[in-house]
């Protein structure tokens, strides 16, 4: 299987002593930065998939086919291993299935599948979960799902901020139960819930966003922390840089004379134009 050494870098991480930052994810150009600059694995969040496809905040408006070609788009441009933010999977525990399918044909190297009810439920100002019992089988059914044995499946809950520390506890070993090879946390708020998260499961942690007493890298590693997220600046700074260029243009300032842009050199890395170009030379008689 063509992405088989992709998932089996995520599970070395999960496996692995160490606690690390996956780089934030969302395009052809932005897995290739990430995987130059050495991170070990990138990070496709729902809300990154939401602001890149349709320019929307992360309110479930995508497609799975939108979010699954998106992830296509980015096993081809770079072999990182990357985790997807599946959100609910799209729909009830069926729906989880076909989610896994789609994205284990994108290259996933592994996907998270949360308890949270959405879309948003009709006249609640605040998140809600779906029960526990349905979140378990939504996770029985990604697990089914899988045709390669080595995509990673997350249970992912975020009980510690919607009810209590103690639901995302009871959460979190339902899901261990049934198999999930990982536990994603989000709204942990404090040490002593990271803690008593850690004592009351066994399985590698991914930390969602978390407060700053909870960035130690090395205490993280110390509570089996594997993955902690560090947000999605990435495609936030790409925003401001495209703001500031239109500006710059609309303003009248020269081509020449903008500020900001890439040297040629790091142009040409991210198009891999040297690869490129050999390739043209063999096939298509081009000079090199
Ligand atoms: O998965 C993440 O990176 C956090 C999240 O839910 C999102 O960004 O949609
Ligand atoms: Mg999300």
């Amino acid at each position: 299987m063509a992405f088989r050494s992709r998932r089996e870098k995520l599970r070395s991480i999960l496996s692995g002593s160490a606690c690390v930052h996956p780089g934030s994810v969302y395009d052809a150009i932005s897995i290739r930065i990430a995987e130059d600059l050495g991170f070990p694995l990138g990070m496709f969040g729902g809300s990154v998939a939401s602001l890149a496809v349709l320019g929307d905040p992360d309110v479930t408006l995508i497609t799975l086919t939108e979010l699954a070609e998106q992830m296509r788009r980015m096993s081809r441009a770079a072999s990182l291993p990357v985790l997807v933010d599946a959100d609910h999977g799209y729909g009830n525990a069926l729906n989880v299935r076909r989610t896994v399918e789609e994205l284990e044909t994108a290259g996933a190297a592994g996907l998270t599948i949360e308890d949270t009810l959405l879309p948003a439920a009709f006249g609640e100002a605040k998140a809600q979960l779906i029960s526990l019992e349905e979140g378990a089988g939504k996770m029985k059914a990604a697990l089914d799902a899988r045709g390669d044995s080595s995509l990673v499946i997350m249970g992912r809950t975020g009980a510690a901020s919607i009810t209590s520390i103690d639901d995302a506890i009871r959460r979190a070993r339902a899901y261990e139960a049934v198999g999930v090879d990982g536990l994603f946390f989000t709204g942990i708020k404090s040490r002593a819930e990271l803690e008593a998260v850690a004592a009351a499961t066994r399985l590698p942690i991914v930390l969602g966003g978390a407060p700053d007493e909870l960035s130690a890298i090395d205490y993280l590693t110390g509570q089996r922390v594997r993955i902690a997220l560090q947000g999605h600046a990435p495609i936030a700074a790409a925003t401001q840089a495209i703001y500031d260029v239109q500006k710059a243009l609309r303003e009248g300032t020269p081509p020449k004379a903008l500020k900001g842009l890439p040297p040629a050199e790091l142009s040409n890395r991210v198009m891999r134009e040297a690869e490129v170009k050999a390739r043209s030379a063999d096939l298509l008689g081009s000079k090199k």
